[in-house]
Parts: structure tokens; sequence; C-alpha cells
């Protein structure tokens, strides 16, 4: 279950810059459109400091944490949804992430070529939602020919269902409006479910600014800002030339010392994982033994069979029960041991919803 978060934008806006400070990886940066042609794919680590406080405690031989996938898309431009400038492929690749960080040229910078020869990140972004819109239209409209006679003729519940939500989304859409804006329930969206449609996925939009605007941002983050009011959606500050600089740093200390003379508290790549995960709904829980002290991806709402199903299959279908400690209680008591006499570990059955940062045992049979 490895998640994916891809980097979408025009051209030469700084995606791989960006993507060669999450995950480290030297993908080809350059000056010069299109650049990007693969996607390439990084693991990327989530910084979560509960996993270092409970190693801190367990003293275990390894430390595991949690990881998402970044995947470093190929800059998209007008026609894209026609198949110009190799639209079809790059789209392709948005359609199998997760979610979407939507990175603009915040900058100002007359060395750095613009496909559209000025920095306007309101008109860029529309070009992408565009774009984007114009391809889930495409595959709205299929669905809706699938379904019609079915839902005109039969008594066919679901058909009906599925054309009645198809044409609201259409009708969304046709105004220039992205699917995660149009107000449907979680029992419409299973009949768009199979779509996959690209303005559905969640997206967090990153300023990429000059240096001088790390902290304050300028006009073009207050334009940003104001035009996705209505998608509730969060907005980052980064400078990609500064990530790079700082991911060139050897040390934590010398990082730490360069962020503080930025007026940062911590570094935009680790805000942009934090807000990747948030976006997500995804949670975590730990295991934590000798052996191990490790970080597992869950979906908030999962139960403890499904929890356990993260580790292996075999988990799930066997599962027994679970024994949970509250991390709150595991940093206070100090071990297993010391919860478990004092009578903080609980034991919960199949119905148990698990909560972020619950420390997990399994009991199963295979
Ligand atoms: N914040 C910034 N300030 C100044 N220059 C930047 C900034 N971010 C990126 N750049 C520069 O912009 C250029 C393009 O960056 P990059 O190759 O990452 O773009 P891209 O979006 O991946 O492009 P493509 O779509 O062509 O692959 C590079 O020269 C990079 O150094
Ligand atoms: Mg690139």
């Amino acid at each position: 279950m490895a998640l994916q978060c891809g980097i979408v934008g025009l051209p030469n806006v700084g995606k791989s810059t960006l993507f060669n400070c999450l995950s480290n990886a030297k993908a080809q940066a350059a000056n010069f459109p299109f650049c990007t042609i693969e996607p390439n794919v990084g693991v990327i680590t989530v910084p979560d400091e509960r996993l270092t406080k409970l190693a801190e405690l367990v003293l275990p031989n390894r430390i595991v944490p949690n990881t998402i996938e970044i995947v470093d898309i190929a800059g998209l431009v007008k026609g894209a949804s026609k198949g110009e400038g190799l639209g079809n492929q790059f789209l392709g690749n948005i359609r199998a992430t997760d979610a979407i960080i939507h990175v603009l040229r915040c900058f100002d910078d007359g060395n750095v070529i613009h496909v559209d020869g000025s920095v306007d990140p309101i008109r860029d972004k529309e070009i992408i939602d565009t774009e984007l819109q114009l391809k889930d239209l495409e595959a709205v409209g299929k669905k809706i020919q699938k379904v019609e006679k079915m839902a005109k003729t039969g008594g066919d519940k679901d058909a009906k269902k599925a054309y009645e939500v198809c044409n609201i989304v259409k009708a969304h859409l046709e105004s220039g409006k992205s699917v995660r804006t149009a107000l449907l329930s979680d029992e419409d969206k299973e009949y768009i479910d199979d779509l996959f449609l690209l303005t559905a996925k969640p997206v967090v939009y990153v300023c990429n600014v000059d240096e001088n605007s790390v902290t304050a941002g300028n006009h073009y983050v207050d334009l940003v800002r104001a035009s996705v009011k209505e998608e509730d959606a969060e907005v980052l500050i980064i400078s990609a030339k500064i990530e790079s600089e700082i991911a060139e740093l050897e040390s934590y200390e010398e990082r730490q010392e360069f962020l503080n003379d930025l007026g940062l508290k911590e570094s935009g790549v680790s805000q942009l994982i934090q807000a990747a995960y948030k976006l997500l709904k995804l949670g975590t829980y730990f295991t934590a033994g000798v052996q191990e002290v490790r970080a597992w991806t869950i979906t908030m709402g999962y139960t403890a069979p499904q929890a356990a199903g993260v580790i292996h299959t075999d988990f799930e279908k066997g599962f027994i029960r679970a024994e949970v400690i509250k991390y709150d209680d595991f940093i206070k008591y100090g071990s297993e041991a010391a919860c478990k006499e004092a009578g903080k570990l609980s034991v919960e059955g199949k119905q148990y919803v698990v909560s972020d940062g619950d420390i997990m045992h399994f009991r199963f049979n295979v």
C-alpha cells in the first residue's frame, strides 16, 4: 500500500528541484522546459518525532519510519488533455497518484524561462486546472454514455444513480470547477470512484518563491491564497532553491542553523510531507519491540484487524485481539511492562478503531 503523491505544474516551475530535495534523489533539474519526461519516483520518509521518542525508550535494533512515494511528473501545457506535449502520458501519470502537489512559480528570475513568457501563478494554475478538468469531462462523458440507456429504460437503481451523479459532476466541471469542490455525499462519490478523476484528488499548493519571501510570502502568494479560498486547500510557501541548499548540508546542526538564520522552524520539505500526510487523511500507529520500533500507515478510521492487515494480510485474517497502549501513556510510564502494571494496556477486539499514535501488539493465529 504505497501511497503516492504526484508533483504537478507547468514546465520549468521548479518541480524537479523540489522533488530532488524531497527524495534526495538526483532527478535532472535544469533551466529548460520539458527537462523531465519519464516520471521520477522517490520514496521519502515521513518525519515523526514520536517515533524518535519511542525509540529512545525502547532502544531497538532498528527504527523504521513511515514512507510515501513522490512522483515528479513532467510539466503539462495548454492542450495536454488533447495530447499536446505528451499530454496523455503525463495525465496518465497523474491518474495513478493518490494526491497532488501543485507547484506554482511565485519567483521572479529573468534567467529562468517561463513557457508563457511571464510570471503569473493564477494564469498558470488555471491552465493546469483546465487541462485536468477537460480530461475529467472526457471520462465522465464516457460513463454517462455507458449508463444512459440502462438508467432511462430499465429499473436499474445503480445505473440511475450513477447517471445522476455523473451529470452533477459534468455540470460542475463545465462551470470551470474541479470535482473536489463539488458537493457530493460519500455515497455519491462511490459512483465515480472507478473513474479516478484527476480533479477529485486532494491537492496542496506549493508557492515556489525566491529566497527573500520564504517567511512572509510575496504578492504572488497572496494572489494564490485568494484564488483557492473556495477549495479549502493548503497553501505552502517553499523556496525550492533554498531547499536544495539545505539538502546539501551534511549535519542536522548545520541545517538547523541555516533554518534559524532564515527565520524558519522547519524545512519546507518537512512541512510538505506532513501536509501531504494530512491531505491523504492518513494516520500512524506504532509497533514497539526490542527488534524494531516502527511506524505504520493507516487510513483514519481503520479498525484493529484492518490495521493489522497493513503488516500482513494473515494478521488480518487470523486476527484475535490487539493490545493497545496510548502514546502519551507509553511516554509517561516508559515501557510496555510499566504500562501494563499501571493498567494502561487495553485489550481490544475486532471493532476497535485505531487512533493516531496507538502502540499496538496483535494476537492472531494462522
Ligand atoms: N525558487 C526558485 N528560485 C529561483 N530559481 C528556481 C527556483 N526554483 C527552481 N528554480 C530554477 O528553475 C529551473 C527549473 O527547475 P526544474 O527543472 O526543477 O523545473 P521543472 O518544473 O521540473 O521543469 P520540467 O517541467 O521542464 O521538468 C532550474 O534552473 C531551477 O534551478
Ligand atoms: Mg522536471
